[in-house]
């Protein structure tokens, strides 16, 4: 009897071990292996009509997805179709369809899906990317529509995303929808690396960012009451973005905004949405496209599932300690130019 438990324990053991080794062996992506196979599929893509969100549709056209171009403005979605016409890998099956619509009005989403829904033949699609954003920079002491603008950029950002995702989880986990082992379903968010470390300026855009981390956080936990629905979450946390809304953006934005992000890498829409996509099939949860974006990552983890346990954690740790520089540096920088500019009132005469 006592044998037996002995061979017993050992047995779990060795499970156990295993379980474990495997496990990291597949954060560490040793698995290899596409973990977002887009051919045949179909992919609804919100802020599709400009920006990074326009540079993935013709990039995921050019995988092989069939997709539905998100945006208000018709005329840039038309040419966004005709762009994945262009780019599309099996030009005789692919498909491409627009919806012009304000992710920031209340209910929007659930048409959209409906109507997606009916173009892809009544299936609903199997990929969202909630891409659609905007940045309003500004001095929240100063600027005497902050809240208005902070109100606008949560409304596009936070609830144009939040209202998406629910709407297309609604229909992902009914129960008539099960799929037991089936390829899984992705929703993906937009955020910034804002959201992992903020900074002067800002002050309207981070939190709506922020927001979104920590509703696509929560809906990941949420997913796994779902076994037989299988969805990955993923967030998108890009650096500057040389994007039609960055020159917007620039306009607003404070000197010492301008200042504190010079060091961040300039990307392209394309640079971004391909790093992006290359992340997504590496199976990351927290998709990072520059190494700036990579300390910013491992040095605010919190509870967010990790990409790699072990490069995660050494990296995160180091990058902990080197914080006491980079906010003494940061914070410097913004005490030299108060004293140097007086009070931000006085900034229009060149600050
Ligand atoms: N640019 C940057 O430096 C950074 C941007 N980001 C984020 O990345 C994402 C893409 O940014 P970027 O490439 O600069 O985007 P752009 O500003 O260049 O394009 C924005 C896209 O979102 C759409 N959009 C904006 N508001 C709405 C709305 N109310 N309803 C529907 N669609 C809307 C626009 O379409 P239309 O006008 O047709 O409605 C357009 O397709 C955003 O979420 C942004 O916040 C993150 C980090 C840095
Ligand atoms: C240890 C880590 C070192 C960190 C050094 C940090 C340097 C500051 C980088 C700030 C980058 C801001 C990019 C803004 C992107 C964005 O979301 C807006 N453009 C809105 O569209």
């Amino acid at each position: 009897m006592g044998g037996l438990l002995e061979v017993t324990k050992s047995k779990v053991a060795i499970a156990s071990a295993s379980v474990l080794g495997a496990a990291l062996l597949s954060t560490m992506g040793l698995f290899g292996g596409n973990q977002f196979p887009v051919e045949g599929k179909t992919i609804l893509i919100t802020g599709a009509s400009d920006g990074m969100g326009r540079a993935a549709a013709r990039q995921l056209a050019a995988k092989g997805a069939n997709v539905v171009a998100v945006g208000r403005n018709v005329g840039r979605l038309e040419e966004v179709v005709a762009e994945m016409k262009a780019a599309a890998k099996n030009p005789q099956q692919q498909r491409f369809h627009y919806i012009s619509a304000d992710v920031s009005v209340h209910n929007y989403a659930a048409d959209v899906v409906a109507d997606a829904i009916v173009w892809n033949n009544g299936r609903a699609p199997d990929t969202v990317w909630c891409v659609a954003g905007m940045a309003t920079p500004g001095l929240y002491t100063q600027d005497d529509d902050a809240l208005t603008t902070a109100r606008r950029q949560m409304d596009v950002n936070y609830w144009g995303a939040a209202e998406m995702a629910h709407a297309m989880l609604r229909e992902w986990t009914r129960p008539d929808a099960a799929s037991p082992g089936g390829q899984p379903k992705h929703l993906v968010f937009t955020a910034s690396v804002l959201a992992f470390y903020p900074i002067v300026g800002y002050a309207g855009y981070s939190p709506t960012k922020c927001a979104v981390r920590g509703l696509a956080d929560t809906l990941t936990q949420e997913m796994l009451l779902y076994p037989d629905h299988p969805v990955r979450v993923h967030v998108v946390y890009p650096g500057t973005i040389l994007s039609p809304g960055f020159e917007r953006e620039q306009t607003t934005k404070p000197a010492i905004t301008k200042h504190l992000e010079k060091d961040d890498k300039e990307q392209t829409p394309d640079e971004v949405a391909s790093k992006a996509i290359a992340g997504l099939e590496k199976g990351e949860h927290s998709v990072t496209v520059s190494f700036m974006g990579d300390l910013m990552r491992v040095a605010a983890l919190n509870g967010s599932p990790r990409n790699n346990w072990i490069m995660d954690t050494v990296m995160g740790c180091v990058v902990y300690c080197i914080w006491f520089f980079v906010l003494l540096v940061m914070h410097g920088d913004i005490v030299k130019h108060a004293k140097k500019f007086g009070h931000p009132s006085g900034y229009s005469k060149g600050a």
